[in-house]
């Protein structure tokens, strides 16, 4: 690894809603500069956890982000939060979106240009977004997250519903984001997407199963693919 101290820890970390328990004690740790994927079925806790992360979540246990509570002050700048639904202004263009959220960054801000060709949107920034089909808008919304060039960058199944093509461009581009120091955590429901990642997170009922690689899991289970080899954990782990 190559820095021992954790860009983001939790210890014990639960999460209650309405008498329910949703995360049931989660440990992990995200090593900074690397790419984790979380994966599990729908209704696992996966988003639930992310919120905690971006500190819009409250929780139990213990929660340090860049060595701070999640949500605070000296933390809530440098964390991204890109959600499954495009959080962006559709009536402007997407350069315009770009900039908004810039001017928020203040001065930490990255060029909106460069971010809007990081994104592959150089082509279209001055179209309305509510033009744009369902994959660019998205990429307008993980480009709002960029621009304020977080240190932390939290992603909720940001590759749904996009192309192939998209999709491989998008995971490169989290690769470069990693190289350059960037934390990156990478929810998603497709498994082969845990091949791009250096830790895999799997979750069930809102529990960590394991934390693993995909050649890891694979070996381990000896399952050809990891949609089986994810069937065969949940079946020895009882939640
Ligand atoms: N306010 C709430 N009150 C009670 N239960 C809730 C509340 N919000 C979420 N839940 C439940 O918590 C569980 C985890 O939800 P969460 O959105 O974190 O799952 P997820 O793994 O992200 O799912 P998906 O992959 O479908 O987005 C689900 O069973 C959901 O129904």
């Amino acid at each position: 690894m190559k820095n021992p101290s954790p860009a983001v820890r939790t210890r014990d970390l639960r999460v209650t809603r309405s008498r329910k328990q949703i995360l049931r004690g989660i440990d992990l740790a995200l090593a900074p500069g690397t790419v984790t994927g979380l994966l599990g079925p729908s209704g696992c806790g996966k988003t639930t956890l992310m919120r905690v992360l971006v500190g819009v979540q409250r929780y139990e246990g213990e929660v340090l982000v860049l060595g701070h509570a999640p949500g605070a002050p000296a933390v809530r700048g440098r964390t991204g939060y890109v959600t499954q639904s495009a959080a962006i202004y559709r009536d402007l263009t997407g350069r315009q979106n770009l900039r908004y959220f810039s001017r928020l960054a203040g001065p930490r801000s990255r060029d909106v240009d460069e971010v809007l060709d990081l994104v592959g949107l150089g082509a279209i920034a001055d179209r309305r977004v509510e033009t744009y089909s369902g994959g660019e808008a998205g990429r307008v919304s993980l480009g709002c997250a960029l621009v304020a060039a977080p240190e932390v960058l939290v992603l909720d199944e940001p590759t749904v519903g996009l192309d192939p093509v998209t999709r491989e461009e998008l995971w490169e581009s989290f690769r470069r984001l990693a190289e350059s120091g960037t934390t990156l955590l990478v929810s998603s429901h497709v498994m082969d997407e845990a091949f791009r990642c250096d830790q895999v997170l799997l979750m069930r009922a809102g529990r960590l199963l394991e934390t693993t690689t995909a050649p890891e899991l694979l070996e381990r289970t000896g399952a050809a693919t990891l949609d089986e080899a994810f069937l065969a954990v949940i079946r020895t782990e009882e939640p």
